[in-house]
This record gives structure tokens, sequence and C-alpha cells, in this order.
């Protein structure tokens, strides 16, 4: 049994607190409000994230020195835009013999870092080579229902990926390990772009065939960039990779295929953040890929289609009919170098 923080307490925060108290785990849950400490400590509910029963041993905190006392392990899990500042906090209170994992899916726009990157520069105590990513098709409704899925850990540092792969693991939660950090990031980050998509081409009334093309061009265009920052092309037809395409794009459970539905059908941006109530990744994500696309003159033209729809106004019918009239083209070409030239 070991003492585990789990920082951010939102849907995925409390689905993973799950698993590692139905693995026997110490489990403490940090929350930066108070009040949703004490409903969860006295009601074990956490109903405007996750509608399920919460094991009496996970225990909340909103202190959140209290809550990484003495633990062996720290998972962060909340959201891209809130990594660097609970990052900084953390650094007051851990040692590096703390063996510490994120669950979060986002890269930061302007420094286009990913979040083990973020990690790392807001916390002096550890090095980018030993944080541990877990990533893969996992939506929190159906890993806090106990429902079979498989996820990947991933880290530089091979003994941590294992020890986090021990923490997690069990009958309904598999757990495999990679090398490839940077391909698992990239992948988790990247399909919110597709499944925001995905969930805008449903609300227009597309159907299947659009989808899995979108879901098949999205991967063509995450491998693009992947690859382009040295990520292994084989992680992004693994699990963080089409895995989690599939689950993003073929959700009702996805936050991120749920905003682009309402997109879909003609919402604002701003009404349906606010109505989610969640966080939506896949918009943040858009911003720093488009950036990323520019700078390095990367083809992403899912990505510019999207960020023309979430930052220019354009309208979602207009980019689908630009992204079907785009030039002729063979299917593999750049794709099939990449992964020559990887192998050669
Ligand atoms: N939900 C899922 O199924 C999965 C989510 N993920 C990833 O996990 C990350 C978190 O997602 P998810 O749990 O769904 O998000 P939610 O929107 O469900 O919850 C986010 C939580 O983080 C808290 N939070 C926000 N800002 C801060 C801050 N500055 N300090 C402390 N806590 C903060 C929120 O608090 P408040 O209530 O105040 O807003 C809320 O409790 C995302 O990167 C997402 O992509 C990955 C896999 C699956
Ligand atoms: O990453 C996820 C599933 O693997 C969750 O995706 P959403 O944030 O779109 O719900």
């Amino acid at each position: 049994m070991s003492k585990v923080a789990v920082l951010g307490a939102g849907s995925w925060g409390t689905a993973l607190s799950i698993v590692l108290a139905d693995n026997g785990h110490d489990v403490r849950l940090w929350t930066h409000r108070a009040d949703q400490a004490d409903t969860i400590n006295s009601t074990h509910k956490n109903e405007k994230y996750l509608e399920i029963m919460i094991p009496k041993q996970i225990k909340a905190y909103d202190d959140l020195a209290k809550a990484v006392e003495d633990v062996s392990a720290v998972v962060v899990v909340v959201p891209s835009s809130a990594i660097r500042d609970v990052c900084a906090k953390l650094n007051n209170y851990i040692s590096s013999n703390i063996t510490i994992v994120h669950a979060s899916k986002g890269i930061e726009p302007e420094s286009l870092k990913r979040i083990s990157e973020m990690m790392s520069e807001e916390m002096s105590n550890y090095l980018y080579e030993d944080i541990v990513v877990l990533s893969g098709p996992s939506h929190a409704e159906e890993v806090g229902k106990r429902q079979p899925t498989t996820v990947t850990v991933s880290s530089l540092n091979e003994n941590n990926a294992e020890i986090i792969q021990d923490l997690f693991i069990n009958e309904a939660f598999r757990v495999y390990t990679s090398p490839d950090i940077l391909g698992v990031e990239l992948g988790g980050a990247l399909k919110n772009i597709i499944a925001l998509g995905a969930g805008i081409s449903d609300g227009l009334g597309y159907g299947d065939n659009a989808k899995a093309a979108l879901i098949t061009r999205g991967l063509a265009e995450i491998a693009r960039l992947g690859t382009s920052l040295g990520a292994n092309p084989l992680t992004f037809l693994g699990l963080p990779g089409v895995g989690d395409l599939i689950v993003t794009c073929t959700s009702v459970h996805s936050r991120n295929w749920r905003a682009g539905n309402l997109l879909g059908k003609g919402r604002k941006l701003e009404e349906v953040l606010d109505q989610m109530g969640m966080v939506v990744e896949g918009v943040r994500t858009t911003k720093a890929a488009h950036q990323f696309a520019e700078k390095q003159q990367i083809e992403m033209p899912i990505t510019k289609g999207l960020y023309n729809i979430l930052f220019e106004d354009e309208k979602p019918k207009t980019v689908v009919d630009q992204l079907m009239s785009r030039s002729k083209r063979e299917e593999m070409d750049d794709l099939a170098e990449l992964l020559s030239k990887k192998y050669s």
C-alpha cells in the first residue's frame, strides 16, 4: 500500500483516485476549493464532475501541504492551463524522492511546451527525465464504473514508469509502458483538436464517412507534427494515438466532441465553453498546434480549419468545403518518407 496524492478533483482526478483506492492505496484527493473537499468527505460524492460514489478511503484536502505529506507518489491532473500554477506550489512541499506522474493533455500556446516540460520548469527539485505521463483512451465516466480501460505510462526514467504502472494496474485498468514520452504526450494533446472537428462534423449532420476521414487524416497530421519533433511514428498507432483518437472522436462522454457538436450546430465558442463547465483542452491546443505548424511550416489543414472556426469566426461548413476542395495529392507521400527515414 502506498500513500498517493492526486492533485485536481475534476472528473479525471476523481476517476484516477478510484483506481488507486481500488488497488488499496491511501489516496489524498486535493482540490483548491474548501467547500468541495468538505462535500467529498461528508457525502463521498463529487457530483459536478462524476456521478459515482467515491470510496470512503479517499480523503479530500484543500491544503496542498497536508495532501502531499509523506506520500510516495503525486498524480497531477489539473487542466493544462493550471499546470504551472499547481506545480510551482507543489515544488515548495516535495523532494525528488517522490515519483510524479501527470495525466493531463495539452500544449501551452506561445511557449509550445508539453505538460512534462512545463512541470520541470516549475519544479526545481525535479528533472524532466524523471516525470511520468499517463495517457490513453480513458473517459473518466467509464473508468469510475470500473469498465475495461487501457492506458500507457511513459517516462525517460524507465524505473519511474514501472512504479506508476504498478501503482495503477488492475483487472479493469490495464497499464502499458512506453519509452516515447514525446509521442505519448503529443498524441494525447493533439487528438483533442480532431475530436472537436469530429463533434463539429456530427453537429453539421455529416455521417460516418466524414468522421472516419477526420480520424484518419487527423492521425496523419498528428504523426506529421510528432515525427518532426522526434517522436516514434509507431506511438501514434498505439493507445495514446489511434486509441485515444477513436475514443474521443466517437464518444458522447468526450468534452471535446460535445463542444464541437454544439459549434457544428451553430453555437458560439464562449457560450459553448460556459455551458460545458469542464475543461475543453482542444481549444487551447488548437491554438498551440496552429502556431507550431506555422512556425515550422508543417502541413496541418484540419488544425488550421479548426483554428479558423475557433479564433477567426469562420463558419464550420465553409471550412469543410475548403478541406474537401484542396488540391489533389497522394495519400501517404510525406508519411511514407518520414517512416522510411526513421527505419533506413
Ligand atoms: N475527463 C477525462 O475523462 C479525462 C481528462 N483528461 C485530462 O485531464 C485533465 C483534467 O481534466 P478533467 O478532470 O476532465 O477536468 P475537469 O474540468 O473535470 O476538472 C478540472 C479540475 O481542475 C480544477 N482546477 C482548475 N484550475 C485549477 C487550479 N489552478 N488549481 C487547482 N485546481 C484547479 C478544477 O477546479 P474548479 O472546480 O474550481 O474549476 C476542477 O476540479 C485535462 O488535461 C484533460 O484533458 C485525460 C484523460 C481523461
Ligand atoms: O482524453 C480523454 C479520453 O481519453 C478525455 O477527452 P475529453 O477531454 O474530450 O473528454
